[in-house]
C-alpha cells in the first residue's frame, strides 16, 4: 500500500497591514480667496501617512504651510482633490458638520494658544471635547476620575480641576491643552509647536509627559514645529517640503 501522500505546506497567510492612523494621497487644496490681500496660498501632497502608534514631528519654516496641512487633516477645510483618511475614513467625503464630529470623535488637537476656556474650570475644559463626541465620552469611562487621572498623569496639582484655567502658569495651561486632547484615547493626536513659548528644559520635560500619555493611550502623534532640536524623541522626522509642494500665486 503506498503511504499518503503528505499535506502540502500552506502558505503563510498573507499579514493584513493593520489601517494606518493617517494616510493623504495625491491631496490638493488652496485657500480660497486669492487675490484678496493674502496671496493665495496652495498646498499639494502626493503621499504621507502615519502608522498606528507611531510618532512624526514635522519640520518647516514659518509660512511654509504646516498649520494649513494640519488644517486638512483635522478636517477644518476639506482638500480640493485627493485622499485625506483618518483611520480609513476619507474626511473629503464628510460634509463640514461631519468633519466636525469626526475631529471630536477621533483627534485630539494641541493648539499653538491652547486655546483654553479661562473662565472655565480645568475639569470642564479638559472635558470639552466629549460633549460633541459620544463614543469618546464612553471610552473616557467615569469623566471626573478620568480627569483627576490624567491631570495627575501630567505634574498637575491635586486642586487643578476645580481651579479656572486661566488661573494657571503657562506651563500648567499647557497641560491642560494636552489633557483635553489625550481624554477618551483619540487615535490620533495633533500638536501644532505646543513648546513654542517653553524653554529647553521645560520643552523636554513635557514631551516626556506627552509621549508617556500618547504611548499610554496607543494613539498617534503628529506635531509641527519649526525646531529641529525636538526631533530625537520622535519615530521620524520629516520636513514639510519632502512631502508636500507649496504653491503661492501674487
Ligand atoms: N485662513 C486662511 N486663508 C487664506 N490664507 C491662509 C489662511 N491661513 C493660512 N493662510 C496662508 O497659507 C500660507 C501658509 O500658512 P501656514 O499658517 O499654513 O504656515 P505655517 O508653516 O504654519 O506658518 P507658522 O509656522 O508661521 O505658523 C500663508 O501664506 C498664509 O497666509
Amino acid at each position: 500500500m503506498s503511504r499518503p501522500e503528505p499535506a502540502p505546506a500552506l502558505a503563510p497567510a498573507p499579514r493584513a497591514e493593520p489601517r494606518p492612523a493617517l494616510a493623504l494621497r495625491d491631496v490638493a487644496f488652496a485657500w480660497p480667496g486669492a487675490g484678496r490681500g493674502r496671496g493665495g496660498f496652495g498646498l499639494r501632497c502626493p503621499d504621507f501617512s502615519l502608522a498606528q502608534g507611531e510618532s512624526v514631528l514635522l519640520l518647516g519654516a514659518s509660512g511654509s504651510g504646516k498649520s494649513t496641512l494640519l488644517s486638512l487633516i483635522c478636517g477644518i477645510v476639506a482638500a480640493d482633490a485627493g485622499v485625506v483618511a483618518v483611520a480609513g475614513t476619507d474626511l473629503r467625503g464628510l460634509s463640514a458638520g461631519a468633519r466636525d464630529r469626526f475631529r471630536a470623535e477621533r483627534i485630539g488637537v494641541i493648539f499653538q494658544q491652547f486655546n483654553l476656556l479661562p473662565y472655565a474650570s480645568v475639569s470642564d475644559n479638559i472635558l470639552l471635547p466629549l460633549r460633541f463626541a459620544p463614543e469618546r465620552r464612553a471610552r473616557a469611562g467615569e469623566g471626573a476620575a478620568e480627569v483627576r487621572r490624567l491631570c495627575a498623569a501630567l505634574g498637575l496639582p491635586a486642586d487643578a480641576p476645580e481651579t479656572p484655567a486661566g488661573r494657571l502658569s503657562v506651563g500648567q495651561q499647557q497641560r491642560v491643552a494636552v489633557a483635553r486632547a489625550l481624554i477618551g484615547r483619540p487615535g490620533l493626536i495633533v500638536a501644532d509647536e505646543p513648546t513654542s513659548a517653553l524653554d529647553a528644559a521645560a520643552q523636554d520635560a513635557f514631551l516626556g509627559l506627552l509621549f508617556g500619555q500618547a504611548e499610554d493611550a496607543g494613539s498617534s502623534l503628529l506635531m509641527v514645529s519649526h525646531d529641529p532640536r525636538l526631533g530625537e524623541r520622535f519615530d521620524r522626522v520629516v520636513r514639510i517640503e519632502d512631502i508636500a509642494a507649496a504653491e503661492r500665486n501674487p
